[in-house]
């Protein structure tokens, strides 16, 4: 658990960090939204006293973070950033092996996480391991940077803009794969974005800054239904919020008995996927699919019904 307690960060008169308070659970995903300049970044870098705050305090897991070293601090918190930070001239896998070398794993272990984060990247060792970043894609270096930023099991992931530089397929992707690994070592993240769709499709709650204030700390369901503020909703953008809402939730938990007419959606798809579908070919309702067996159908009434606040 992550509690940030009155934080604040003052440049001489300037104040880019306002006491912010907000407990981030264990093994969630807490994303950082807001407009350029809101103190997003520097609040990130408090946790890991990359910045060291003004004001206020910080504590993992009950401990304050003033009590340990920051270089320890900083080995602990995995830090993924926007266009990766990998260093040019350490092949791949020395800059996976980064923290562990710091942590002064054996040479046998250190190898092994490296060859076991390249397999989780569907990064392939052999071809991967020896190769310099400039060898790589975008998104494969992006990889590595999580990857890196995962060697030494962290239980925090502290990650600004990951995703930023890539485009809309690739980075899709991998903010699915990030979520698939979140849930598989129940790893807690703070995720900092300035794009609200990614807030609401990654984060269980949302903290959203404006002016070094903390306007909001909600379930996206939350901030989409009850935006605290004007600006507030001028981000989700009033005309995307049915949209929005539709996107939270998947079509397993409201199949009807009954079937419908044309292809099937499956049940793993988001009721915004199947409203585009109904929209798209004419129909009052889908059947719904569960590993190739129609199990049911979705209707157009009970989209309407959700994308509405509850
Ligand atoms: N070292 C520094 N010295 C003085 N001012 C700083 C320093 N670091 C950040 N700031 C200022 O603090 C404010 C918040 O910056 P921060 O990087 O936290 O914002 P952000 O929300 O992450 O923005 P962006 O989305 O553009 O990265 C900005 O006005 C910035 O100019």
């Amino acid at each position: 658990m992550i509690e940030i307690d009155a934080i604040t960060k003052s440049y001489d008169q300037t104040v880019v960090v306002d006491h912010v308070t907000l407990t981030i659970e264990p093994s969630s995903v807490c994303a950082v939204v807001g407009t350029s300049g809101s103190g997003k970044t520097t609040l990130l870098r408090m946790i890991n006293r990359l910045v060291e705050p003004t004001s206020g305090a910080i504590r993992i897991d009950g401990e304050d973070t003033r009590n340990t070293h920051a270089y320890e601090l900083r080995r602990k918190i995995g830090y993924a950033i926007q266009g990766h930070g990998l260093f040019p001239h350490r092949s791949v896998g020395q800059n996976i092996a980064t923290v562990p070398k710091l942590l002064g794993w054996d040479k046998d272990k250190t190898r092994a996480r490296v060859t076991e984060l390249l397999e989780l990247f569907q990064l392939d060792p052999a071809q991967f391991r020896d190769r310099l970043p400039r060898e790589l894609s975008g998104g494969q270096q992006q990889r590595v940077g999580v990857a890196r930023a995962l060697a030494a099991k962290p239980n925090i992931l502290l990650m600004d803009e990951p995703f930023g530089a890539l485009d809309p397929v690739i980075r899709s992707k991998a903010q699915e794969d990030l979520l698939t690994i979140q849930r598989q070592f129940e790893t807690t993240i703070v995720l900092v974005t300035h794009d609200m769709e990614e807030a609401i499709h990654l984060g269980d709650k949302i903290a959203v800054m404006d002016e070094g204030k903390l306007l909001q700390f909600a379930s996206p369901q939350q901030i989409i239904s009850k935006p605290a503020t004007p600006f507030v909703a001028e981000l989700i953008g009033t005309g995307e919020r049915p949209f929005k809402l539709l996107s939270l939730a998947r079509v397993g938990k409201f199949v009807e008995p009954g079937s419908a007419e044309g292809d099937p959606i499956d049940i793993s798809a988001t009721l915004r996927d199947a409203y585009a579908e109904l929209l798209w070919s004419g129909r009052a309702a889908l059947p719904v699919s569960e590993k190739g067996q129609v199990i049911g159908k979705i209707t157009l009434d009970q989209l309407s019904s959700h994308a509405r606040p509850q």
